[in-house]
């Protein structure tokens, strides 16, 4: 009885059409492997041994593994016995139906035109197509594949075919085509509908499939053996599985299956040709190869014809690739946009560090102008010197801020050479990018605009900090603006007790009080300290009001800075009362030191067009000039400074005024003898004169005791209120003193400085004129006289 291992149904692959799949690709086929079994002639050593067929090819499609044989004659004691041998097992007579079976007389030709030469049209229609040998070592798999030159194997016959139909499709397809070891890529573009199949052929011809043992191999070439029968047996259970329909495909087992897997269930048209050997000697191994072959010929395969729309596909790659180019200038760009950004935020950095730095210079050079034309106007040795000490200071700044501007500069350079590259390269990379995609605009507009609000960025930073300098700047000059109006109004208003104010003087006054609000002026450019600080302005009340007294909470400061200055009386006339140190100074009102230097004239009367009358600091000049003394220069018309008048100068005298205090107040004591304070002075032979440094004092607000005093209040500088009222005033403690006569009267003998003293064309000659000025509301000058 005949078995028949289940195959293929005949009559060859079913063949249905299909849709379009989403990739492009067409479902065409859905057909299982093609296997064809090709059975060899016995070579002359199976002829030799005589061996038993153990394949019968039946027909084209159907042989029979281990056929029955003949039975030949059995003799049992010489007599033949009816069909029975003992010796012989039961053939198996197994039946195999395949796609096609080779007898051993085929020729590969024969296998090509019915295996890949049908083949071929399959993959010239754009389906992957697949052929491979498969058997046991020597069953003709490479005699199959490859051949001979006499014999041409089905590779060379397919290939031969393969570029005569490229002949034949060149008039209106296009082939590119690739050849790797194993594999062939046969791609074409049909001409007229720019349709594109990219296929592949794959011939392939395995190892043999016989058991490792089988070889007889040791070693080496058994771990060999071993592995090829691992792939094999890999294909093997990927052929079961997909023969069985499963999900899951075990390709990765090993390289041959992974290689074989579009081949065996892919998108691809599998032939597998199974080489068996006819003899017996190959039973088992041809009786595996027939199994499998069985097995494989139940893989159904569904195969899609590669199929793309050129034009499709076409238009979709030039906007892939313009979106691609696009993104490609975008990251180009910000790239180098990062670049350009760092440098120029650092350029601006520099060019904001060069303008701050030439503004303080700007005001160092100021301020130091000030003390040198200050030192000039005066011809003050002392103030020289304070002048020539700042020197080397000053000296020193103009050096380090040289340094500091020639290292900023060539950074600068250096900055922004790199920067102006960085800027072409940018710009250049815009053009290329917008002449190319003029889409891209909006994308370098938003890159321009961050370079524009890097720019508003570092002008605002630039701003704020000129503005914070500037601003300390004015309130230094504030504060020391703030000495001038007191001092002014002051020397004003003794001019004017004195009746030496025409009213020009106070028109001008009055117009310079006005200017005051709005002066410019320095300050030292190393006292300017960087903060964040919130800016203060200006406000004119400061000037106006000056609520400002000495600040004496630190004594020694002050001792220091005053050499302990006793105030003159300003309200009571009762100077002597007083303790020196807590007895704060009006508007107004003269000071007079320790030494008994006392009085303090202001820079302004020279400009006062006092003619012969109150032109004190002229006549003292010509005084001095008058005396041929050397060295002494005093321009009289730039004396920029106040100055102290000698101690041997007639202190004043106070009247007798008889003040009834009230039974509250401390009871007034004694006058203090004035001889006394004048041997306490300094002897102004002796160079002991002190030079008083400018004070700045705080602001804070002094409320003068009410003290209800009869009218007529005599006394210098009298603060008793206009009308009768006692006054409370806040006091302007901030003055600026200079030590200017201590300075002349050094260059003086005695006598001369007698002479200097005692010349009432000097401005002291006013004093005496008391009686002119007592009825001077604000500034009432006490009762003296000039000492001798
Ligand atoms: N159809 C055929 N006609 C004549 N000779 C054949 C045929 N097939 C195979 N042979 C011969 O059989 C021998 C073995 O064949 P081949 O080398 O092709 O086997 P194989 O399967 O490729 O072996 P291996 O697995 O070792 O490569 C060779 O000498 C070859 O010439």
């Amino acid at each position: 009885m005949v078995k028949f291992e289940k195959g293929p149904p005949l009559g060859g692959p079913k063949i249905s059409k299909a849709a379009p799949s989403k990739s492009g690709s067409t479902l065409d086929m859905a057909s299982h492997i093609k296997v064809v079994v090709r059975v060899r002639p016995m070579c002359e050593k199976e002829k030799n041994q005589n061996n038993r067929t153990a394949v019968e090819v039946v027909d084209e499609q159907m042989l029979v593994f281990d056929p029955k044989e003949e039975d030949r004659p059995f003799f049992y004691h010489g007599v033949q016995q009816p069909n029975k041998n003992f010796l012989k097992r039961a053939n198996k007579e197994l039946k195999f139906v395949f796609d096609h079976v080779y007898s051993q007389d085929a020729t590969n030709y024969d296998v090509f035109e019915t295996t890949t030469k049908e083949m071929l049209s399959s993959l010239m229609e754009g389906y992957n197509c697949s052929v491979f040998a498969y058997g046991a070592t020597g069953a003709g798999k490479t005699y199959t594949m490859i051949g001979s030159k006499e014999h041409p194997g089905i590779t060379y016959l397919t290939m031969e075919h393969l570029f005569y139909s490229i002949n034949s499709f060149e008039k209106d397809r296009e082939f590119d085509i690739g050849v790797s070891y194993i594999e062939v890529y046969v791609k074409m573009r049909y001409k007229t509908s720019n349709q594109i199949r990219i296929v592949k052929l794959s011939m392939i011809d395995l190892a043999g499939s016989e058991r490792a043992s089988a070889t007889g191999c040791i070693g080496e070439r058994f771990k060999e053996g071993a592995n090829i029968n691992k792939s094999l047996l890999s294909l093997g259970n990927c052929i079961n599985k997909l023969a069985d329909g499963s999900a899951y495909i075990p390709y990765r087992d090993s390289k041959l299956t992974r290689l074989l897997k579009d081949s065996l269930g892919g998108n691809c048209k599998t032939i597998m040709i199974a080489n068996v050997s006819p003899s017996s000697l190959s039973y088992e191994d041809t009786y595996n190869t027939l199994k499998y072959a069985a097995r494989a010929n139940k893989i159904q395969l569904s195969c899609k014809k590669n199929i793309v729309d050129g034009n499709m596909k076409l238009s979709q790659y030039v906007k892939i690739t313009e979106e691609l180019k696009k993104k490609e200038w975008r990251r180009l760009i910000e790239s180098e946009e990062n670049v350009f950004g760092v440098l120029e935020e650092r350029l601006l950095s520099i060019m904001r560090q060069q303008r701050v730095l030439a503004l303080r210079q700007r005001l160092r050079t100021r301020a130091f102008t000030h003390v040198a034309d200050l030192a000039h106007r005066s011809s003050c040795e002392p103030i020289n010197q304070t002048c020539t000490e700042d020197l080397p200071r000053h000296e020193r700044a103009a050096e380090h801020y040289s340094k500091q501007s020639a290292l900023l500069e060539a950074t600068l350079m250096k900055t922004w050479t790199e920067w102006d590259t960085s800027r072409k390269t940018l710009q250049r990379l815009y053009n290329e990018a917008l002449s190319e995609f003029p889409d891209l605009m909006d994308f370098v507009d938003k890159l321009q605009q961050k370079s524009e609000l890097r720019h508003v960025k570092a002008r605002d930073e630039l701003r704020h900090k000129l503005l914070l300098i500037e601003n300390q700047e004015i309130n230094a000059f504030t504060e020391y603006m703030s000495e001038m109006p007191a001092m002014l109004k002051k020397l004003y208003l003794i001019l004017k007790g004195y009746d030496r104010a025409p009213p020009s003087l106070s028109a001008e006054y009055t117009e310079i009080m006005k200017k005051a609000k709005s002066a410019k002026g320095i300050t030292w450019d190393d006292e300017v300290k960087e903060s964040d600080e919130d800016i203060k302005f200006i406000s004119t009340m400061d000037i106006e009001k000056p609520s400002i007294s000495l600040d004496y909470s630190n004594k020694d400061d002050i001792n220091d800075a005053v050499n302990n200055i006793v105030t003159e009386s300003d309200d009571s006339g009762d100077v002597e009362n007083r303790d020196p140190i807590f007895t704060l100074k009006r508007k107004g009102t003269p000071v007079k030191l320790k030494n008994n230097e006392t009085i303090i004239i202001n820079d302004s009367i020279d400009s006062v067009d006092m003619d012969n009358q109150c032109n004190s600091a002229k006549k003292m000049k010509k005084a001095i000039n008058s005396l041929n003394t050397e060295n002494i220069c005093i321009d009289a018309n730039n004396l920029n400074s106040t100055f102290v008048l000698a101690n041997k100068m007639e202190p004043w005298k106070k009247a007798s005024v008889k003040v009834e205090p009230k039974s509250t107040l401390p009871v007034k004591r004694e006058l203090i003898d004035r001889t006394n304070i004048i041997n306490r002075g300094v002897n102004i032979n002796d160079n002991k004169a002190k030079i008083v440094k400018p004070v700045v004092g705080r602001a804070i607000p002094f409320r003068r005791p009410v003290v209800a005093l009869p009218r007529p209040v005599t006394g210098f500088g009298s603060s008793v209120g206009r009308g009768g009222t006692p006054t409370t005033r806040n006091i302007q403690g901030v003055f600026h003193v200079c030590v200017l006569w201590s300075c002349v009267a050094n260059k003086l003998t005695d006598n001369q400085k007698k002479a200097v003293v005692n010349d009432r064309s000097v401005g002291f000659k006013a004093v005496r004129t008391r009686e002119r000025v007592q009825t001077h509301p604000y500034s009432r000058p006490t009762a003296f006289n000039m000492r001798k």
